[in-house]
């Protein structure tokens, strides 16, 4: 029996941690589903927790304006992220919530909601608990993971790319919209997330950066796979 033990701890691969950060559309979702599913890790999408407990604000009438009345109201949601890479879920109160959260409405909102500290209190610690138990290891992606949420990660990823790459293909996943427009929105965003008090969204010290503008997505996906890879065999 302890020979089989000793043998499983010997090939199976350790779990990992990894944190990936950096600003809308430069590819974290898209990266940190493909490679997680790749290695047999959980995936957990933080930024789809901001917008759920934004759309709950809204949804509830609670003045986004507000930072005091947020900030009250921020422990009343009840929010649970699937973390199967290929299947990922996000439900609000028992409710799916994986639609309403990419609206143009919520979009526009998440900023302020997310710079409230007692709602980013709450929240990283939800993100905390969900990568304590994933077993095999997780991808977690935001824009805070590796200064805050999990500064002892073992290997932290930020990925950049120029405003235009960005807004054309953030644009290029909505039918008719416009790149300026999408591009101004974006810059305005990254200036909110960048510029708030608590946790901002910044490159930790010890994260590897990526500039993914000139890169196709399997590009950037092996890169991180590799550098999962190199982490894993010094474990
Ligand atoms: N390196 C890349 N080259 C071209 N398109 C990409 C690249 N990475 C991601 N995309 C596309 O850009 C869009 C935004 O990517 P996403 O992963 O959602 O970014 P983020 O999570 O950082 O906001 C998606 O449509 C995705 O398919
Ligand atoms: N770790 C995180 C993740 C997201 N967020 C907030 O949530 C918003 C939405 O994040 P997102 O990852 O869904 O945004 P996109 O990159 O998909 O446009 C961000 O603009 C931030 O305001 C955050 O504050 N901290």
């Amino acid at each position: 029996m302890s020979v089989t033990v000793e043998s499983a701890a010997r090939t199976a691969p350790a779990a990992v941690i990894v944190a990936i950060d950096g600003p809308s559309g430069t590819g974290k979702s898209s990266t940190s589903k493909a490679v997680a599913a790749k290695l047999g890790l959980s995936y957990l999408d933080t930024g789809a927790q901001y917008r759920a407990i934004t759309w709950w604000m809204i949804s509830n009438g609670i003045d986004i304006d507000d930072p005091a009345e947020i900030a009250v109201a921020a422990a009343k949601p009840v929010i649970v992220s699937g973390t199967d890479p290929s299947a990922p879920t996000i439900t609000v109160d028992g409710e799916d919530a994986s639609g309403p959260i990419r609206t143009q409405d919520v979009t526009s909102k998440v900023s302020a909601v997310s710079a409230v500290p007692e709602v980013r209190a709450l929240i990283t610690q939800l993100q905390r608990d969900i990568a304590a138990g994933a077993g095999q290891g997780i991808v977690v992606e935001g824009r805070d993971i590796g200064t805050t949420v999990l500064p002892d990660a073992d290997l932290k990823v930020f990925l950049t790319a120029s405003p235009e790459a960005r807004a054309a293909r953030r644009s290029g996943e909505i039918k008719g919209s416009d790149v300026a427009a999408t591009r101004e929105a974006l810059i305005k965003r990254d200036a909110a997330d960048s510029g708030r008090k608590t946790s901002p969204l910044a490159k930790a010290d010890d994260a590897v950066e990526v500039d993914t503008t000139e890169l196709t997505l399997d590009q950037v996906i092996e890169c991180v796979v590799t550098l999962i890879e190199e982490k894993q065999a010094t474990k």
